[in-house]
């Protein structure tokens, strides 16, 4: 299993989307869009179905292109957010144990092949010492920050552990992505069904016995 120290270069710099992210004001599972340019996209896609020998005015394919573009700002609004966008609130429960979420389904797009990967990530941390933690589900939501942008692995799994250490202040931070890569499996090497196991674990977490407690509870084996 890696522990990637240092990111592979971050994705393109952030910029804040009006709404994107949105806490408590969106609707459940309201798709997250992004500004991205629609003309530009539509411009392109229609190229590539040229350029693979298709024809674009074709009824099937007439609205692919506008169709990509709005896919294309829903799958990328990640570029436009940053973590304090979903990190933002904080609260005091008093509670210095260990907080695990795990099994957050996790879709992402692999910045080498543009086609997807996708598993499930698992967010932990100790709270730091003023005790004050996060609400639950914006751990799932700073995965999707990271996972909807052109990504690797590594460095999501990555991202995101720094997002929690930089907000929080926590005394340890675990982070562990699962992930078949479609780019294994529909095409290239072919081996569908491979999964990829990356982590980053940080602070007091770096201790064997309290990662071995962590690494219990994301792998399901403490239920
Ligand atoms: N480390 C890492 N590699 C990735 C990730 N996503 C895709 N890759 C790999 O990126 C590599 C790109 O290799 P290249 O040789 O440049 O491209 P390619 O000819 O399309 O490679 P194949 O996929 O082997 O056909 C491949 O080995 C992919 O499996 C990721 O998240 N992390
Ligand atoms: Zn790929």
């Amino acid at each position: 299993m890696s522990t990637p120290d240092t990111p592979d270069g971050a994705p393109a710099g952030p910029v804040r989307a009006t709404g994107a992210g949105g806490d408590d004001g969106d609707a459940p599972g309201a798709p997250v869009v992004a500004p991205v340019d629609h003309a530009r996209i539509e411009a392109a896609v229609r190229e590539i179905l040229l350029a693979v020998g298709e024809d674009p005015e074709r009824e099937g394919l007439q609205q692919t292109p506008a169709r990509v573009a709005r896919s294309y700002a829903e799958i990328f609004s990640g570029l436009s957010q940053v973590p304090d966008d979903v990190l933002g609130a904080t609260f005091d429960v008093e509670h210095d144990e260990m907080i695990v979420v795990r099994d957050i389904d996790m879709f992402s797009v692999c910045e080498h092949h543009l086609v997807p990967f996708h598993g499930v990530a698992h967010v932990g941390y100790i709270p730091g010492t003023d005790g004050r933690v996060v609400g639950l589900s914006k751990l799932a939501r700073l995965v999707d920050v990271f996972a909807r942008r052109p990504q690797v692995q590594e460095r999501l799994t990555t991202q995101i552990a720094e997002a929690l250490e930089a907000r929080l202040a926590p005394r340890g931070v675990i982070v562990v992505v699962e992930a078949e890569h479609l780019c294994m499996s529909m095409r290239g090497v072919r081996r569908p069904g491979a999964r990829t196991i990356t982590s980053a674990v940080r602070g007091q977490l770096r201790d064997p016995a309290t990662r071995a407690e962590a690494m219990s509870l994301v792998s399901g084996r403490a239920r």
